[in-house]
C-alpha cells in the first residue's frame, strides 16, 4: 500500500500553515475559563468573512460538542460589548467596552483606546479577560469541531482535530509512522493513541527510549533473543522515543527490520521476523545528515507533527483541567486556583510543553491544598528568565515596526499587541534603526509633518516614524513655550 501523508495539507505543523488558504479561516473564541468548569473549552465559532462580533454577558452563544449553546452569562461580564473587529488582513482590533468591566488582553489591562493585534499575534491566540471572571482565547479555526474517538488526546483548536484525524488516519494503516515535536508536547500520547486505535491494540505497546541507551544496551534491548523488545511486542506497537539519538548500528539494523521484515536476534544463528508496527518519535529534525537517511525515508511514510503549546493557547483551558480533575481523582480533593493565576498558565510560552504545564498545575494545587501564596514564578523553573508571552530576543525588528503601525504609533497599545512589557517596548524602540527619536528630528520637519496631516499625531507620528507619546509630550511642552 503506498499511502503518503507528509505534504502540507496532511501534516501538523501549526493551526494556520496547514490551511488551504487563509479566506477558509473563522475567527474563535474558545472559553478558557469560567466559573463553571464544564464550561471551559466552549466555542463560539464566527461565520468566515468580515464583520464585528460583540462580546458581552448575553452574545455571543458558545456551545460544545455535546450541550446547547449560551451566553457567558456572568453577572460580572458588562452588557455593554468588547467588540472585536476583524480586518482582512486576519489581524484583529479590540475595541474596549465604555463601561468599567475590567478588560485583559495576554494578562494586562486594556485601557479605552482600541488594540490592533498583527495576524501573527491571532495565530498564536489572544488571551481576553473579562470581568475578572472569565478568560477567552481569539484564535483561528481551520476546521470545525468533531467528535472523536481519540479522547485521551484533549485539545478545542484546530491542532488538536488535526492530530486526533491524522491520528485515526495513521491508525487505519499499518505503515511506520514518525511523530516529530518538542519534548513534552504528547508523542507518546499520540503513539499511544495510534496503537489503541489500530487493529494492533489487543498486542502490548512496548515503548524504548533510545536517549538513554548505549549501542550495547540498546541493541540487547531491541534485539535480544527473548527479552528484547522486538520479540515482547510480537503483533504489537514498538515505540522508538528519541530515535534520532539511536547509535548508527541501532539504525542500520532498524532499517533492516523495515525493508525486510526480519532481524537477527542477539546470539541466534538465524533471522526471525519482525511483526511489530514501528512507530518513531524525534524532538528534532531528522534531515541533517547525522541520522540514516534511508531509514527516516521509511519511518516519515507517514508523519504527524505536535505543535508546540504556545502555538496552540485555545486548548491551555482544558488541558489545565483535565490535569486537575486528574490531581482530584487522585488525591480527593480540589482546591481552586484564583483566576490571576490561571491567566498567567494561559498566556505563558510553555518551552516544556504540555508536560511542563501538567507539572505546574500539580505544584499549583498542592500549594494551594497546604494553603501556600502562589506565585507564579516559584512553581515555574525559570520563568524569570523568559518573559511570559515573549521572549524579546524573538521579536523581529519587522514585527516592533507592524504592532506600532498597527496601533497608530501608540507604545502603549503596540507593546499590549506584542504581548512585551512597556520598558520593554521602550527597549526595543530605542535599539530600533528605524525608529526615530523625537529629539533626533528637526522641529521644522515635525511643522511640516503636522501641517501635511492636519494637526492629526497619529499619522503625524507615523510619518516621521516616532512614538506618539513623544510626539504628543513634544506638542504639549511647545505649547508650553518651553521648546520656543
Ligand atoms: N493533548 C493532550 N491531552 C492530554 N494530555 C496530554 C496531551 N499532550 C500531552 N499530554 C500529557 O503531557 C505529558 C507529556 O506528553 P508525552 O510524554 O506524550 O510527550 P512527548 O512529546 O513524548 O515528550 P518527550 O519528547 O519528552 O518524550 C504526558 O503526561 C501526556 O499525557
Amino acid at each position: 500500500m503506498s499511502l503518503s501523508l507528509i505534504d502540507a495539507e496532511n501534516t501538523l505543523a501549526s493551526p494556520v500553515c496547514a490551511l488551504a488558504g487563509r479566506a477558509a479561516l473563522r475567527l474563535a473564541l474558545t472559553i478558557l475559563w469560567h466559573p463553571q468548569a464544564q464550561r471551559i473549552g466552549e466555542q463560539f465559532i464566527a461565520a468566515a468573512g468580515s464583520g464585528d462580533i460583540d462580546v458581552n454577558r448575553f452574545a455571543p452563544l458558545f456551545g460544545g460538542l455535546a450541550g446547547n449553546a449560551q451566553a457567558l452569562g456572568h453577572r460580572r461580564i458588562a452588557r455593554d460589548a468588547l467588540r472585536l473587529r476583524r480586518h482582512r488582513d486576519h489581524g484583529v482590533s479590540l475595541l474596549p467596552p465604555q463601561s468599567r468591566m475590567r478588560v485583559e488582553l495576554n494578562g494586562a489591562m486594556l485601557a479605552g483606546a482600541p488594540v490592533r493585534c498583527t495576524p501573527e499575534q491571532v495565530d498564536a491566540g489572544l488571551v481576553i479577560g473579562l470581568g475578572g471572571v472569565v478568560l477567552l482565547c481569539v484564535h483561528w479555526m481551520d476546521r470545525l469541531p468533531q467528535a472523536s474517538a481519540i479522547a485521551a488526546v484533549h485539545g478545542v483548536g484546530s491542532a488538536a482535530i488535526r492530530v486526533r484525524e491524522l491520528i485515526r488516519q495513521v491508525a487505519a494503516t499499518d505503515l511506520p509512522v514518525l511523530l516529530l515535536g518538542e519534548a513534552g508536547s504528547g508523542k507518546e500520547l499520540a503513539a499511544q493513541a495510534i496503537h489503541q486505535a489500530s487493529a494492533r491494540c489487543r498486542g502490548p505497546m512496548v515503548t524504548v527510549n533510545l536517549a538513554t541507551l548505549s549501542e550495547t544496551q540498546a541493541v540487547a534491548e531491541l534485539f535480544g533473543a527473548d527479552t528484547g523488545a522486538l520479540a515482547r511486542v510480537g503483533g504489537g506497537t514498538l515505540f522508538l522515543d528519541k530515535i534520532g539519538t539511536a547509535p548508527q548500528a541501532v539504525q542500520a539494523q532498524l532499517l533492516r527490520v523495515l525493508k525486510t521484515g526480519e532481524y537477527r536476534p542477539v546470539g541466534a544463528r538465524a533471522d526471525q521476523a519482525a511483526r511489530a508496527r514501528l512507530i518513531g518519535a524525534s524532538d528534532h529534525d531528522l534531515h541533517d545528515g547525522s541520522f540514516n537517511q534511508s531509514l527516516l525515508r521509511r519511518l516519515e511514510a507517514l508523519v504527524v507533527r505536535l505543535p508546540p503549546l504556545r502555538e496552540r493557547r485555545c486548548d491551555i483551558g482544558v488541558l489545565a483541567l483535565h490535569f486537575m480533575q486528574a490531581w482530584s481523582t487522585r488525591t480527593g480533593s480540589a482546591p481552586e486556583l484564583p483566576l490571576a493565576f490561571i491567566s498567567q498558565l494561559c498566556n505563558y510560552d510553555w518551552p516544556g510543553n504540555v508536560r511542563q504545564l501538567g507539572k505546574v498545575v500539580q505544584r499549583a494545587l498542592s500549594a494551594a491544598q497546604a494553603g501556600q501564596p502562589l506565585a507564579f514564578d516559584a512553581l515555574v523553573p525559570g520563568v524569570a528568565e523568559r518573559t511570559a508571552r515573549v521572549r524579546l530576543g524573538q521579536l523581529s525588528g519587522q514585527a516592533v515596526l507592524d504592532a506600532l503601525e498597527a496601533n497608530g504609533w501608540l507604545i502603549r497599545n503596540a507593546a499590549l499587541a506584542l504581548g512585551v512589557s512597556r520598558p520593554s517596548m521602550y527597549k526595543l524602540i530605542g535599539k530600533h534603526p528605524a525608529i526615530r527619536q523625537i529629539g533626533q528630528i528637526a522641529p521644522a520637519e515635525i511643522a511640516a509633518a503636522l501641517a501635511a496631516h492636519g494637526g492629526d499625531t497619529g499619522r503625524c507620528a507615523a510619518a516621521l516614524r516616532t512614538p506618539s507619546e513623544a510626539l504628543r509630550r513634544y506638542l504639549r511642552r511647545q505649547a508650553a513655550g518651553k521648546l520656543l
